[in-house]
């Protein structure tokens, strides 16, 4: 029976020291938790802390983008290296997996990513995977690698997504831990102050954002700090950090790839009409279309939004949003319903 897949995320903070270095204490525990979860599971550990571990190497590091790229070319091989060193006791081989946005947009490469994750599987074999920060530009970007970690984990099913990071997990405005959350709504998403560790991107409203969307998935989420004993056993038993519940929804793989999409690219508000209609699983038809809030292209995803501005579904778009704006037809169709997924 194929092990189910664990993506396990590691934000800058909570691997690199204050002085830039990689922990390598908190490398070791990766190793030695990680080791004993491999019997059980099929891993993908995301890294962060390129940036950070080789910012020192640049004497006027000011944070630039060009910088900011510099600082991953030196500081991810020394990363890779950190986690190398301390997995290599344990009889584990890692693999460098750098990523980029269409990495995930095309189905195919996204296919070729999961065939090689498989092979690695198979040869006991961790895949790493990190942004490829050093080409990539604002079209290759991810947002952080809270987004990178959550493409990887809803299109590959993963059964849990676990965020470590600079906080033990979410708290309440009383600066308590929340062990549980059921639904990532707009009152949870409002306990996500703007602050953020000095060398991370993500933050914990990225984390929340992705969280909701690995929820909608089936996917549980759990965002825990390594500063506890055994933390990712216990995050993995859900004994320690918090939780956000996933939704019992059953979705095929290239249904869930889509919604993956649902973070990358155009957007199309609709009438209440149309919103109907894709609650009854029905086509979108340009009748229903009120404005393109986002362009996109023939074959990309889109979200969809209603009149209120939330996001009900995603799509794969049959045409340009260019050429369907110029047309007149009022039944030209924009999605087919088999590329409609509702959120
Ligand atoms: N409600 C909240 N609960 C916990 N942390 C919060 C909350 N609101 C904002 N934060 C901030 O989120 C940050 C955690 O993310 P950070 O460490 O920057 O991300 P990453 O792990 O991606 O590098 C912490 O700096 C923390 O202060
Ligand atoms: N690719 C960058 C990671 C940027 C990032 O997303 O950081 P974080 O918010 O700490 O997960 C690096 O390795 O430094």
């Amino acid at each position: 029976m194929k092990k189910p897949i664990l993506v396990v995320k590691f934000g800058s903070a909570s691997i690199t020291t204050k002085e830039g270095e990689v922990d390598e204490r908190i490398v070791l525990e990766i190793a030695r938790q990680i080791a004993s979860l491999q019997k059980k599971y099929n891993i993908v550990l995301v890294s962060s802390g390129a940036v950070a571990a080789g910012k020192r190497f640049l004497p006027s590091y000011t944070g630039t983008l060009s910088e900011r790229k510099a600082a991953a070319a030196i500081g991810n091989p020394i990363l890779i290296n950190t986690y190398s060193t301390y997995f290599r006791p344990f009889k584990i081989s890692l693999a460098q997996s750098l990523c980029e946005r269409h990495h995930f947009s095309n189905r195919d490469q996204f296919l070729q990513l999961k065939n090689t994750y498989e092979e690695l599987w198979r040869n006991n074999v961790i895949p790493i995977a990190n942004e490829n920060d050093v080409v990539s530009n604002k079209e290759l970007k991810f947002s952080d690698n809270d987004e990178l970690a959550t493409l990887i984990a809803v299109g590959f099913g993963a059964e849990k997504l676990l965020f470590s990071t600079s906080v033990p997990g979410v708290l309440d405005t009383d600066n308590k831990i929340i062990d549980r959350i059921e639904t990532i709504d707009r009152e949870v998403l409002g306990l996500a102050r703007k602050d953020k560790s000095a060398v991370g991107l993500g933050g914990m409203t990225s984390k929340l954002n992705f969280a909701r969307l690995a929820n909608q998935m089936g996917i549980a989420v759990v965002i825990f700090s390594m500063q506890t004993e055994d933390a990712i056993k216990k995050a993995v038993r859900h004994e320690t950090g918090t939780l956000c519940m996933p939704e019992s929804k059953k979705i095929s793989s290239r249904k869930k790839w889509l919604a993956s999409g649902s973070l990358i690219k155009g957007e199309l508000m609709v009438d209440r009409g149309a919103e109907e209609a894709l609650l009854k699983h029905k086509s979108l038809l340009a009748v229903g279309v009120t404005r393109v809030v986002e362009h996109f292209e023939k074959g990309e995803v889109l979200n969809i939004v209603n009149l209120d501005g939330v996001t009900i579904a995603v799509a794969r778009a049959k045409m340009d949003s260019s050429l369907f704006a110029q047309s007149s037809k009022k039944n030209l169709e924009i999605a087919h319903a088999n590329d409609i997924v509702l959120l």
